[in-house]
């Protein structure tokens, strides 16, 4: 995938013009609002960066690090930062722009940002994956902080790059700033239930839309594309509400299990080893019999891009939960509507994780934190009051729930800008 020469020049297939098509299918139901809505189809702000670091061997490698700022006409920039070694800037413009809607979608404070480094973390020491979360810190301090653009957790990054991205931002501005990371270690001012809070919002999404399906969860046969944060997180909760989770796959292999694979020794082995490949309670199989498994539910929970017109064709649930932001393709969301597959979108699905961000920033600022309790039943308030909102609009005007989702949160958008109006 190679980048744009301009905002409005997609490559084809890429996750930006996937959220560009997602955009124009609104447009009809946006009223006055319509005129503004160019302000949605390109970023406010893109910076591209060089991360430089002296390696363990004593070379010195350059690394490509994105920061994306879609929209802040709600608030300061929120979303997270990925580490992998295909993310290009335009990706990173989708992910941003994913952002903006989910935050609007929740009626978060927040505008969408997005970051990214193109790199392979599993070929880094942990010394030189410090040093590179560093100086990637540094090169995007000149646009982040806790009231401008607030970075967290996304593929391949975790509390201890917060920890670092929080160090390193103070010091360079000489005071401790925990509310300029979410997602960081719980005495470093995280919060209790931010690690599963995806998977949570993912189960808790996934229960109200089965209870519309009249699908009963118990005996449910579940399938999870990757069994990282999000995946592994949302498989348990899954699990411990009777549902079966029948296969799984990630980078390093895919596995089916009839009769639900145990969970209490599938987790611990992921942890233990990387990645499902090679757990003895399953059986293989190739990555693209995955998306014909028999099953209810279908959990897209790795990189975008994942649902092809092809496996829309084929896939067998009732249910898709875009635990993964972008999964779907334009093409195939059609044909997964044309089949009456519901689709529970990203932009609502996946927004457990930056509400409990949320929290986090405010406990942050007040020095005051909640039980684990209390955080999820905020968390389950929220994502359900939100996706009560989104299924009256997709009723009201006979849209899906994707288009729905966007519906409700580009209105909040553009009305934000509308109001703030354009000059200074
Ligand atoms: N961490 C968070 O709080 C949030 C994450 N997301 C989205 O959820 C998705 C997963 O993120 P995390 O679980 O945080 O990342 P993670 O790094 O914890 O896990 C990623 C998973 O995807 C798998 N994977 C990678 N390449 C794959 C491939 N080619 N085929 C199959 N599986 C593959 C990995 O093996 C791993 O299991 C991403 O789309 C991310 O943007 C969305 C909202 C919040
Ligand atoms: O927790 C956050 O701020 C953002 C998480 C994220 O990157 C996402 O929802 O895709």
């Amino acid at each position: 995938m190679s980048n744009p020469l301009s905002f409005v020049n997609p490559t084809p297939d890429s996750p930006w013009q996937t959220y560009l098509s997602q955009v124009d299918r609104v447009l009809p139901y946006l009223g006055h609002l319509a005129r503004w809505a160019d302000t949605l189809k390109r970023p406010k702000r893109a910076l591209i960066v060089d991360v430089p670091i002296e390696l363990d061997n004593g070379t010195v490698a350059h690394y490509e690090g994105y920061r994306v700022q879609h929209n802040l006409s709600r608030g300061p920039g929120k979303g997270g930062v990925r580490y992998h070694p295909d993310v290009t800037l335009e990706e990173v413009m989708a992910l941003s722009a994913w952002m903006s809607i989910k935050n609007a979608a929740v009626n978060l404070p927040y505008g969408g940002a997005k970051g990214g480094i193109r790199v392979d973390p599993k070929q880094l020491s942990q010394k030189e994956l410090e040093k590179l979360t560093r100086r990637y810190t540094s090169e995007i301090g000149l646009i982040i902080g806790p009231q401008q653009d607030i970075p967290a957790p996304d593929v391949n990054t975790n509390a201890q790059i917060m920890a670092w991205m929080m160090d390193t931002y103070s010091m360079n501005t000489g005071a401790t700033a925990t509310g300029v990371v979410t997602g960081k270690p719980i005495h470093l001012g995280g919060s209790l239930g931010r690690v599963k809070a995806t998977g949570r919002g993912v189960f808790v999404t996934g229960r109200e839309a089965a209870r519309k399906l009249g699908l009963d969860l118990q005996g449910a046969r579940v399938a999870v594309q990757g069994f990282g944060n999000v995946g592994s997180a949302a498989a348990e909760l899954f699990g411990q509400a009777g549902a079966k989770i029948v296969a799984v796959q990630d980078h390093s292999g895919c596995l089916i299990n009839t009769r639900g694979f145990d969970l209490s020794e599938l987790v611990p082995w992921v942890r233990q080893h990387g990645g499902v490949g090679g757990f003895p309670g399953g059986e293989p199989l190739t990555a693209e019999e995955f998306w014909d498994v028999d099953c209810e539910i279908m959990i897209p929970a790795a990189l975008e891009g994942q649902i092809t017109a092809d496996r829309a064709n084929r896939l067998k649930a009732r249910l898709v939960l875009e635990g993964a932001n972008g999964p779907t393709l334009p093409a195939a969301d059609d044909i997964l509507a044309e089949r009456g597959i519901l689709v529970v979108p990203d932009v609502i699905c996946n927004a457990g994780g930056v509400t409990v961000s949320y929290f986090e920033w405010v406990q942050d600022f007040s020095s005051f934190f909640w039980t684990e309790d209390e955080i999820n039943l905020r968390l389950d308030k929220i994502m359900q009051g939100a996706l009560r909102r989104i299924w009256d609009t997709a009723d009201q005007h006979g849209v899906t729930l994707r288009t729905a989702t966007f519906a409700v949160a580009c209105e909040r958008i553009l009305m934000a800008r509308e109001e703030r109006g354009l000059y200074p």
